[in-house]
C-alpha cells in the first residue's frame, strides 16, 4: 500500500485502535503523528508505537498528506474551526471517522469541495479484525479512494457504501456492534459466575465459545448461520430450551429495534453537530 505521512486529530479509543493496526500491519510509524490536547492517551501511543505525538493540531494537519479527524462529534466543529484558519486543505485527504457528521457539514467547516472519505470503523481494528465502512463524495480521486480503502484494510475489512445514508446503517451493523457482543458476553459471564465458576473461568468459558463460534462462520462461507445454529440444536435437547427463552423474549426484534436506535441517534447527531 501507498505510505502517506498521516495526522490523527484525536487520541482516543478509536484513533488508538486504528493506528495500533496500522503499525502492527507495517505502516511506517515515523510517517504517523498524533494530537490531543493532554499528554494521557498521545505520548502512550508514541511510547508504545513509535508514532509522533503532539499538542498542536494545525502544525501537525499542516505538515500531512492524511489528516484523520478523530474526536467525538461534540468536538469536531470547534477542532474544525480551528484548523481551517491555519491550514490549507487543497491538497490534503481528510479522512472523518466520526458517527453524525456529515459531508455537508465538513464542507461548511473546512471548504467547499473538500477531498473528504467518510470512514466508519470500529475498535477490533486494535488486533486487525476491524470492519470499516467507507464513503466518498464524488469529489474524490480514484487514488485517495484506493488509499483510504487499503489504510482500512490494513486493520481489517472494508465495505464502500454508495450513499452518505449507509454510514449510519455500518455503525448499526459494525461501528457500535461490537459493544453489543460484549453486552451479551458480560451477561454470560455473570451468570456462569452465578453458577460457581471464578470470573477468569467464566471469562474463558464465554470467550472462547464467541470465539469458536466465529471462526466456524469464518470457516463455513457457504453455511447459513441458521443452518449453524441448527447444527448445536439437538432435538429435545438443551439448546432448543435456552433459544426458546431468546426467541420467546424477541431476540431478533430487540436486535432490529436496538440497530435502529443507533441509526436514530446518528441522524439526529447530524442534525445537532
Ligand atoms: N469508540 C468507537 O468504537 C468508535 C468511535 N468512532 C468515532 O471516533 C471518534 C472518537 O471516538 P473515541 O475514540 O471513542 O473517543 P475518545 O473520547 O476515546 O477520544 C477522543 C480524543 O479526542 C481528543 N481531543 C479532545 N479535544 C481535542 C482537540 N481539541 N484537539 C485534538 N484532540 C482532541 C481527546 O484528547 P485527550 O486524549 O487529551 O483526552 C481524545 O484523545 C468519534 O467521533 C466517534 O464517533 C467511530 C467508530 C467506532
Ligand atoms: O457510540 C458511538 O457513537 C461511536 C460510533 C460507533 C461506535 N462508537
Amino acid at each position: 500500500m501507498q505510505h502517506r505521512k498521516l495526522c490523527f486529530i484525536g487520541a482516543g479509543n478509536m484513533a488508538g485502535a486504528i493506528i495500533a493496526g496500522l503499525v502492527e500491519s507495517g505502516y511506517p510509524a515515523n510517517l504517523v503523528s498524533v494530537c490531543a490536547p493532554s499528554t494521557t492517551h498521545r505520548d502512550a501511543l508514541a511510547e508504545k508505537y513509535g508514532v509522533k505525538s503532539s499538542s498542536d493540531n494545525s502544525d501537525c494537519a499542516k505538515d500531512a498528506d492524511v489528516v484523520v479527524l478523530s474526536v467525538k462529534p461534540q468536538m469536531m466543529a470547534d477542532v474544525c474551526k480551528a484548523l481551517q484558519k491555519d491550514v490549507d486543505f487543497s491538497g490534503k485527504l481528510v479522512l472523518s471517522i466520526a458517527a453524525g457528521v456529515s459531508v455537508a457539514r465538513f464542507c461548511e467547516l473546512l471548504g467547499d469541495n473538500l477531498n473528504i472519505v467518510r470512514i466508519m470503523p470500529n475498535t477490533p481494528s486494535l488486533v486487525g479484525k476491524g470492519m470499516s465502512g467507507l464513503f466518498a463524495p464524488e469529489q474524490v480521486s480514484q487514488a485517495d479512494r484506493d488509499y483510504s480503502g487499503e489504510l482500512m484494510t490494513a486493520v481489517g475489512k472494508v465495505c464502500w457504501v454508495d450513499t452518505e445514508e449507509g454510514i449510519n446503517h455500518i455503525i448499526a451493523a459494525a461501528g457500535s456492534a461490537p459493544a453489543y457482543f460484549f453486552l451479551f458476553m458480560e451477561a454470560m459471564q455473570a451468570e456462569a459466575q452465578r453458577l460457581g465458576f471464578s470470573a477468569e473461568a467464566a471469562r474463558m468459558l464465554v470467550e472462547q465459545a464467541a470465539s469458536g463460534a466465529t471462526a466456524l462462520v469464518a470457516a463455513s462461507p457457504d453455511t447459513p448461520l441458521s443452518q449453524l445454529r441448527e447444527n448445536v440444536t439437538s432435538k429435545g435437547g438443551t439448546t432448543f430450551e435456552a433459544l426458546k427463552v431468546f426467541t420467546d423474549r424477541k431476540l431478533p426484534e430487540i436486535v432490529s429495534e436496538a440497530m435502529q436506535a443507533a441509526i436514530t441517534r446518528a441522524q439526529e447527531m447530524e442534525k445537532q453537530f
